[in-house]
């Protein structure tokens, strides 16, 4: 059972997704987690009475009884959040940033000096305990404040223990990557739609097949590859439809689609770099 007191600053969909599964997980009670968000009351008063967590506006927390704060705010709104916690904070005091592109430098660049900070990117699975969750720690974090941040991230899915320079591509797969799996949804039930098949149905029918791929990915001792081969029968319905694929960009367009969302992930901290330039 977790001990530490922790706080998120920002009470929107990603943190919400991640309180759930917190709670949920009954990994930390819910009395030590507090939501704060800068102005918006109905929001907190719905978090309050959803998940039982304590909530209060950011300008009434009480910095100093939180151990480890998450930043769930959109990553626009760092730099103010920083220097604000850069009064408020001790060193003993850990930040746990979700927000993507915005690398463990970019905050210990504008903090005090040996601060401890963490980067996190969960994916919005979190609130089915179903999230990739990458863990990367800053240079001044101390292995047992690692450890309680990763045993945070395990109440909401699986947690890896990713370097600095792969977290825009980890964004690009996993942060991001339930969308593509919702983009191929929705191809889908257009398809079965336009064949005469109901949407109920056929989000049963997609979902289903799409978890017990990831199923057999899991606990099967196959490469993907060998698992697509077994599926393919010699001139059957499979080999044709991944010949339209192919023909159709299909495999690029995945890693086109995780190369894109990894280059904004680098480019959102070079952005908000060149909007500061010579302010520290
Ligand atoms: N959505 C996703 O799948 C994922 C998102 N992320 C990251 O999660 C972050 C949050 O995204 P999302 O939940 O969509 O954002 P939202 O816009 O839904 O929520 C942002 C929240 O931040 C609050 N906020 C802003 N400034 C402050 C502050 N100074 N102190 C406290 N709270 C503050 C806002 O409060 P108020 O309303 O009062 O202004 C609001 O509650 C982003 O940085 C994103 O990169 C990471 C992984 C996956
Ligand atoms: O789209 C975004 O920027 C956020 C980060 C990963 C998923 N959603």
């Amino acid at each position: 059972m977790i001990k530490q007191t922790i706080a998120f600053l920002g009470a929107g969909s990603m943190a919400e997704a991640m309180i759930s599964g917190m709670v949920e997980s009954g990994s930390i009670p819910a009395h030590q987690i507090i939501v704060t968000n800068r102005s918006n009351q109905d929001r907190l008063n719905e978090i309050q009475s959803k998940y039982g967590v304590r909530t209060v506006l950011k300008n009434d927390l009480n910095y100093s009884e939180v151990d480890q704060f998450i930043l769930a705010m959109k990553p626009k709104d760092i730099d103010a959040v920083l220097e604000d916690l850069r009064y408020r904070i001790d060193s003993d005091q850990v930040l746990v940033s979700v927000l993507a592109g915005i690398s463990t430098s970019y905050m210990e660049d504008r903090l005090n000096d040996g601060q401890q900070v963490i980067r996190v990117m969960p994916n919005t699975s979190s609130m089915l305990r179903e999230s990739a969750t990458a863990v990367c720690p800053g240079h001044y974090t101390g292995m047992d404040n690692v450890m309680v941040a990763k045993e945070l991230m395990k109440a909401i899915g699986e947690v890896f223990v990713i370097d600095e320079d792969k977290m825009d591509v980890f964004t690009g797969i996993a942060g991001s990557g339930p969308a593509y799996f919702y983009y191929l949804m929705e191809h889908i039930e257009e398809t079965g739609n336009a064949e005469g098949m109901d949407r109920e149905t056929l989000r049963e029918i997609g979902a289903q097949t799409l978890l017990g791929a990831a199923k057999m990915m899991l606990e099967r001792d196959e490469s993907p590859s060998e698992l697509r081969q077994n599926v393919t029968s010699p001139n059957g319905t499979t080999a044709a439809g991944l010949e339209a694929l192919h023909q159709s960009g299909g495999g690029e367009a995945i890693s086109e689609a995780i190369k894109g969302a990894a280059s904004r992930s680098k480019e959102m901290s070079k952005e908000l770099e060149g909007m500061l330039v010579g302010s520290k």
